[in-house]
């Protein structure tokens, strides 16, 4: 294939060339002169169906939460996927940034059109809670970068609902529903993203006209990085720092026009723009937004928290001072699911291509294996696998949870936020982590060809690396979470309750070293027993400052290394104990063989963690180096027991070729046809010289220069 394209510049004359041109992106699908690329799907991936032993919709039904589930989301895709009008003709990472951005407008406004016609009218409003993340699935088989209409289902309509009263709901939920209006959350500003009460937007309230005047003092008060901001958005959430009577009384939220309704064209005051090339999100015109005394009305301000009454005098409603935050925290909760079926679609691919690829030699002379039989490519892979289904289950359960809490505060009842709080910081900054380091795993895991675009690989890790930063950063989570641990182990210390996450401590406080037993359960105990380790550890050190002098916060500040891997370690532990109880659970009923291969993805995500833990484990537990050495041997018999099903536990996640958009993963296995083929869309194989050689290149050979 490569001889005939490569020689056809040199065997021709310059005007024949030309004419054969026209016939060159076909021609570079002729393998020979009479054989074309074949169209038919790739023989080792039959082979690799033929020999899975487990009913593989069995899976895809437990992952989806049920068969009533897996059916409804197949008919929102079909309904979805039906609509071949959004197909990209150039493939959307070809095209310069405008045309991306208004390449992606277009696409966003068919797809909403389809979802408000069509899917809408199937489910109701039900498709922006249980079936929202078939939506995200489905939307993925029309943008291969992000939308820019995401903040506005995700974060716009969420903090209305949430933070809104009843009649500011009534007013904007509708026009936000139907897309009258369309709307992001600005937070962040140059100078500030982590530490939000030093926020320095202010919104100070003038009682003679009824109005806050939105005011950006200086340019780290602008705000940057809001999704859709730069050019899509006519509204938005605006966070800033609420001044009333002459007093400041922190961070609210308040929904601002930016656009006129009519021309899209910025209000006056309003300074808005896109902040420019990222490594990721080009298509999601990330924005800059700056006021200068911008005034709006008083009911504009989100006051089911807290409201401002028309005198301008303060109230606060809520129980709770971080009600605010709650957006945050829905965001933190949903994305734990986002990174799931990110990580599952990286998996897909890699494995499939893994099972087509063949490379080296085993034993010489002898054909050369799929790349899949190597065992290191094992490793590297079925704990991808394995992770997206931990990661699935503990979401579910984690939004279980945040729904519970969120009735209990309906009623006015807080008690369990701090828990919840600390659950989904933790959850968020693991599983964000986890996934983006394990994307690029499966990148490096399909070799050179797993650089390509095509691949959609380099696309997934460029917005799951975003993640780990986004809506709060990793460390500073962790942190979040460590407050809640220390206090816990304090309360656990001095004979108090404490909540059922960490019920362990009451066990570990004694001081006993746990003894290693290589059972699923054991391995989870001994999970605990090493985030008991480190908790204990950080607050000996942290006694150990404070009798030496420091202030608590010092004290805390120089524990800081100690504090994340404790929070680390107490989430890892949560993540095994729900993975395991849920797969225990959901396989109840399951056919013997279902049940076998989802025992072994577990008990290899709980081996891996054991054996990724080793100095922990012989730290903190009375694990012994012969422990670890049968932990090591299971961990390798589980790699043998799970290959011949590997193409089968992908397949079970169940992603139409349109959603996976990769040349690598496709059902079919075509992989070296496929990546001939969107090779040849390039823009640069349009024409058979690029006028650079005239140019330049011609100039420069010919020392003309
Ligand atoms: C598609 C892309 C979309 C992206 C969108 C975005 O990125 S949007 C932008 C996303 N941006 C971000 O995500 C920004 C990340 N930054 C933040 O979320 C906050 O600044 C912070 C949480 C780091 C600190 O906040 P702070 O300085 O106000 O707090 P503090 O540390 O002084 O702790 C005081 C107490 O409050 C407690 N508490 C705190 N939060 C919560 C909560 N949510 N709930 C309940 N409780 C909470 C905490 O546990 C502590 O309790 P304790 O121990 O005293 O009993
Ligand atoms: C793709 C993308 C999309 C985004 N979309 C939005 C959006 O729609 N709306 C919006 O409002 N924002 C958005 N953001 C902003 C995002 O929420 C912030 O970037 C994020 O919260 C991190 O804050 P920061 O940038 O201030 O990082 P910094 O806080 O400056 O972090 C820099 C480093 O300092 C460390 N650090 C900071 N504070 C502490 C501490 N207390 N202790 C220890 N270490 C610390 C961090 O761990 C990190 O290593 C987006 C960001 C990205 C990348």
């Amino acid at each position: 294939m490569g001889t005939r394209c490569e020689g056809l510049r040199d065997s021709l004359s310059p005007i024949a060339y030309y004419e054969e041109y026209s016939h060159f992106r076909l021609d570079c699908l002729k393998i020979d002169d009479n054989k074309e690329l074949s169209m038919s799907a790739n023989e080792d991936l039959a082979k690799e169906r033929a020999r899975c032993d487990f009913n593989v919709s069995e899976i895809t039904n437990i992952l989806d939460g049920g068969i009533e589930r897996t059916k409804q989301r197949k008919k929102i895709e079909s309904i979805a996927l039906s609509n071949g009008k959004c197909c990209d003709v150039t493939p959307e990472e070809t095209l310069g940034p405008k045309e991306r951005y208004e390449n992606a407008i277009r696409k966003s406004c068919l797809y909403t059109k389809i979802v408000k016609d069509q899917v809408l009218t199937l489910t109701g409003l039900e498709v922006l809670g249980s079936n929202s993340s078939v939506l995200r699935r489905t939307a993925d088989a029309f943008f291969k970068d992000i939308s820019p209409f995401l903040l506005h289902l995700g974060m716009f309509v969420p903090t209305i609902m949430g933070q809104g009263t009843p009649e500011q709901q009534s007013y904007w939920l509708p026009r936000a529903l139907d897309f009258q209006i369309i709307g992001t959350y600005a937070q962040t500003e140059l100078g500030h993203g982590t530490f939000i009460r030093g926020l320095e937007t202010t919104a100070t309230y003038d009682p003679d006209t009824e109005e806050f005047v939105i005011h950006s003092p200086r340019l780290t008060s602008y705000k940057w990085w809001a999704g859709g901001l730069g050019k899509t958005s006519n509204y938005c959430i605006v966070v800033a720092q609420l001044y009333t009577q002459g007093k400041c009384y922190g961070i609210h939220p308040f929904i601002v026009q930016i656009r006129d309704e009519d021309t899209h064209m910025p209000l006056p005051g309003v300074r808005v723009g896109e902040i420019g090339p990222r490594m990721g999100f080009n298509t999601a015109d990330n924005g800059f937004l700056g006021f200068d005394h911008y005034r709006i009305p008083r009911n504009h301000m989100l006051m089911k928290n807290s409201q401002v009454l028309k005198d301008g005098t303060y109230v606060k409603v809520a129980s709770h001072s971080k009600l605010t935050y709650g957006t945050m925290v829905f965001v933190r909760v949903m994305l734990v699911n986002e990174v799931a079926f990110n990580l599952a679609k990286a998996a897909t691919i890699a494995v499939r291509y893994s099972a087509v690829r063949r490379q080296s030699e085993k034993i010489s002379g002898e054909p050369e294996p799929q790349i899949i039989d190597y065992v290191t490519q094992q490793h590297k892979l079925f704990v991808c696998i394995a992770t997206a289904h931990a990661l699935q289950l503990s979401s579910n359960w984690l939004w279980k949870t945040f729904s519970a809490v969120l009735a209990d505060m309906r009623g006015g009842n807080t008690e369990n936020l701090p828990e919840l709080h600390a659950l989904s910081s933790c959850l968020k900054a693991l599983s964000t982590s986890d996934s983006a380091a394990l994307i690029e795993q499966c990148r490096l895991a399909c070799g050179g060809h797993g650089y390509m675009l095509s691949s959609n690989l380099p696309l997934l890790y460029s917005f799951v690396t975003a993640t780990r930063t986004y809506e709060g950063d990793y460390t500073v989570l962790l942190l979040q979470t460590a407050r809640f641990l220390i206090k816990a182990w304090e309360q656990a210390e001095s004979g108090n309750p404490v909540t059922p996450t960490v019920s362990y401590m009451e066990e570990a406080v004694v001081g006993n070293k746990y003894k290693w037993n290589g059972s699923a359960e054991g391995i989870i105990k001994a999970a605990y027993y090493v985030a008991a380790g480190k908790i204990s550890s950080s607050v000996t050190s942290i006694r150990k400052r404070m009798k030496n002098g420091k202030a608590f916060e010092d004290a805390w500040e120089l524990t800081g290394v100690q504090l994340v891997a404790a929070a680390e370690a107490h989430c890892r532990a949560v993540i095994c104990d729900v993975y395991r109880k849920e797969t225990v659970r959901l396989t109840a009923n399951s056919s013997p063989n279902v049940k076998t291969v989802m025992d072994q993805l577990n008990m290899l995500y709980l081996s891996h963690w054991a054996l990724e833990r080793t100095g922990d484990l012989l730290r903190y537990t009375s694990t012994t180096e012969d422990d670890i050495i049968s932990c090591q041997q299971r961990y390798e018999e589980l790699l043998a027991a799970i290959r011949p099903n590997a193409v089968g536990l992908v397949d079970a996640f169940d992603f139409p070729d349109e959603i996976l958009q990769s040349t690598l993963g496709a059902y079919d296995g075509r992989v070296y046809e496929r990546l001939m083929e969107e090779a040849l869309k390039s823009p640069l194989n349009a024409e058979p010289v690029n006028r650079s050689f005239h140019q330049y290149l011609k100039p420069l050979m010919q020392g003309k220069l």
